[in-house]
C-alpha cells in the first residue's frame, strides 16, 4: 500500500514523488521494543523504571521530559552503551548491548553528547577539534553511497573547504551531522543534535529525516526541549517522567495533541504540572527529596545497588 508522505517542515504542499511507506506498513518486527526496563547507576536510585515501548519501522518518536528525567540515558541504553538485559532492549529484535554488529555496520546509529563533543561513526569517535578540512572528514569514511554523500553536502551546505578548527559552532556541527548520516542507519538516536543549527538548516534536516522514515523506512528516536515545527512531524511520543514512561502513544492517540495547540504550549503544560507534583510531595515529606529516580543512595546502602546492571560500559 502506498501511503502518501506527511507534509514537509516549511513548505506548502508535500514533494516527494518516490513510492513512500509509512509506520505499520512493513511486515518486520518493531524496530525498537523496550521490555520492563529499568536502570540503575551505580549507588543511585534506579532512574528508569519499567520502561515499555514499541516503536514500528519508520517511525519518528519524540522523547520528552524534564532535565535529568532520563532522556540521554535512555538513548544511551538504545545504543547499546549501558549493558542490560537481552529482553530488556530490543533493536531491530537484536539486543542492544549484546549485537556489536548493530553500531558497526550503521544499522544502528547514535548521535549524541559525546558525539557533539566528538564525531562518532559506526563505533569509533574522532576528536572534532583538529585542523581538518571538512572535506577530508567526510571523503575519508569509506564504503559510503556517493549520491548519498552528495546529497548530504548539499542538503547541509557544506563548504568542503571549511578547516573544523576555524568554523562556527553551527557549521562545525553540520559537519558532524553530515558524518554521522552518511551510512543508511535503519534506527537513528538523536539527543539534542539540532540546537546550532539555524532555522532553515535545522527545517531541512527534519524534511530529511521524513524522507529517510517514509521512503527507507528508518525509525527516529529525537529528545529535544526545542519543539518549533515538530507538530507535524513526530508519529509517536514518549514521556519520561519520575523515571517512567507517562506517555507513550501513536500521535493520534494523544487527546491533547489533536487539540491544535502548539506541542510548547502542551509539553510545558505537562511539565509544569510535574514540577508542582513533586514540590507539593516534597513539602508534605521533605524525606521523598532522597527517593527521587536517579538519587545517590546512602553509602551504607550496598545491599540495594543494582550493580550487575553497571558494570559494562561502552562509550
Ligand atoms: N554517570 C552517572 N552517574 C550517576 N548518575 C547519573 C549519571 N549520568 C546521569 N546521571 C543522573 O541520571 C539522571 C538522568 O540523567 P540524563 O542525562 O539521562 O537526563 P536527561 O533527561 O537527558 O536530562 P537533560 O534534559 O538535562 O539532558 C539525572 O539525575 C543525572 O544526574
Amino acid at each position: 500500500m502506498v501511503v502518501l508522505p506527511a507534509m514537509p517542515l516549511g513548505v506548502d504542499a508535500p514533494t516527494l514523488s518516490a513510492e513512500v511507506i509509512g509506520p505499520n506498513e512493513h511486515s518486520e518486527p518493531d524496530a525498537v521494543v523496550l521490555n520492563s526496563l529499568s536502570y540503575a547507576y551505580a549507588g543511585h536510585r534506579p532512574v528508569l523504571s519499567d520502561l515499555s515501548l514499541k516503536l514500528p519501522r519508520g517511525s519518528r518518536c519524540l522523547l520528552i521530559g524534564a532535565n535529568g528525567a532520563g532522556k540521554t540515558t535512555l538513548l544511551q541504553i538504545l545504543a547499546g552503551q549501558y549493558m542490560v538485559g537481552k529482553d530488556a532492549v530490543r533493536i531491530l529484535n537484536r539486543p542492544a548491548f549484546h549485537d556489536i554488529q548493530l553500531t558497526s555496520s550503521g544499522e544502528l546509529s547514535y548521535l549524541g553528547q559525546q558525539w557533539r563533543r566528538d564525531v562518532a561513526f559506526a563505533g569509533y569517535n574522532v576528536p572534532i577539534q583538529g585542523d581538518i578540512a571538512a572535506g577530508k572528514m567526510i571523503f575519508g569514511v569509506e564504503g559510503v553511497d556517493p549520491d548519498r554523500r552528495q546529497k548530504l553536502i548539499d542538503l547541509l551546505e557544506i563548504n568542503l573547504e571549511w578547516r573544523l578548527n576555524k568554523v562556527s559552532d553551527g557549521q562545525r556541527r553540520r559537519v558532524q551531522i553530515c558524518m554521522g548520516l552518511l551510512k543508511p542507519y535503519q534506527v537513528l538516536l538523536l539527543d539534542e543534535i539540532t540546537v546550532d543549527l539555524d532555522v532553515v538548516g535545522r527545517l531541512d534536516l527534519l524534511n530529511f529525516f521524513v524522507e529517510e522514515c517514509e521512503v527507507r523506512g528508518a525509525t527516529i528516536i529525537y529528545a529535544t526541549h526545542i519543539f518549533d515545527g515538530l507538530e507535524r512531524w513526530i508519529t509517536h511520543l514518549a514521556y519520561v517522567s519520575e523515571g517512567r514512561l507517562q506517555k507513550s502513544a501513536p500521535v493520534g492517540e494523544v487527546a491533547e495533541l489533536q487539540s491544535g495547540r502548539k506541542l510548547l504550549r502542551i509539553v510545558e503544560g505537562w511539565l509544569r504540572a510535574e514540577l508542582e507534583a513533586s514540590r507539593a510531595r516534597e513539602a508534605a515529606d521533605p524525606a521523598a527529596k532522597a527517593v527521587r529516580p536517579g538519587a545517590a543512595l546512602p553509602k551504607q546502602a550496598g545491599p540495594l545497588m543494582h550493580s550487575k546492571h553497571m558494570m559494562f560500559f561502552r562509550g
